[in-house]
């Protein structure tokens, strides 16, 4: 049996199937992402880079393939399960970083962790630890306006990180940060991923962060191969 907790195999996505715009954004992705393993995802801009981690993320389902998480197959999963798996198994992290304004950094952490079920004191007390570790306890009580981006970014990563998820996704995680900011930021996330042992798929143009993951892909017209 494969220790993949991400496997992607044959994945096919086709926009506007049938029509004279269609586009065949992935033509047979075949993807596995072993536990531990943190693997960057190099793209052009355009060439399917966000279709790619909704698909694996489950957000949005393939055209055709499978996708499995921790060896279990999402694809025929109906809309709540894979919800759920979602929620549980799946952090992710955006270019911008989508706190909620109206609540401080310490409840943008534990929402998530309300909402999968996790009481509250417990969920306020893996958020302080979360936060200490990133280096914004002190912002704690700030709302996302009131932080630095890459405060905001750190928080955001404590966020993904709530509900040990199983799987990292993050698309340009410090890509709106300027250069010097980018490198500290992304070396924070770095440590916190291998400290947790999680697999991680982080996509960036950044080459020279890329060469800091176990692995480098690159997607080109629709196929990914090694960079
Ligand atoms: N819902 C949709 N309907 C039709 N076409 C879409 C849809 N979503 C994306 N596309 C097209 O699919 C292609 C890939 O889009 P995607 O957003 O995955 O690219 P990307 O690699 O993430 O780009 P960028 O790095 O610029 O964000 C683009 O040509 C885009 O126009």
């Amino acid at each position: 049996m494969s220790d993949a907790v991400l496997e992607l195999k044959g994945v096919t996505k086709t926009y506007n199937a049938g029509q004279p715009n269609q586009i065949d954004v992935l033509r047979g992705i075949d993807l596995s992402i072993s536990a531990g393993e943190v693997v960057a995802l190099v793209a052009p801009s355009g060439a399917g880079k966000s279709t790619l981690l909704h698909i694996a993320g489950l957000l949005d389902t393939p055209t055709s393939g499978d996708v499995l998480l921790a060896g279990r197959e999402m694809t025929r999963l109906n809309d709540r399960a894979r919800t759920s798996a979602r929620r549980d198994d799946v952090g992710f992290i955006y270019q911008f970083h989508h706190l909620l304004p109206e609540f401080s950094a310490t409840e943008n952490v534990t929402l998530p962790q309300l909402a999968a079920g996790t009481p509250r004191r417990a969920a306020d007390a893996r958020s302080q630890a979360l936060l200490e570790r990133v280096g914004v306890a002190h912002r704690a009580a700030h709302r996302p306006a009131e932080l630095s981006g890459g405060e905001q970014q750190r928080v955001a990563f404590c966020r993904a990180l709530a509900n040990q998820p199983k799987l990292l996704l993050a698309d340009e995680p410090t890509g709106n940060l300027d250069p010097e900011t980018s490198e500290r930021v992304f070396s924070t996330l770095l440590d916190l991923v291998r400290e947790t042992g999680l697999s991680a798929l982080i996509a960036t143009h950044n080459l020279e962060l890329a060469a800091k993951m176990d692995r480098q892909i690159r997607l080109d017209a629709g196929a990914l191969r090694n960079a």
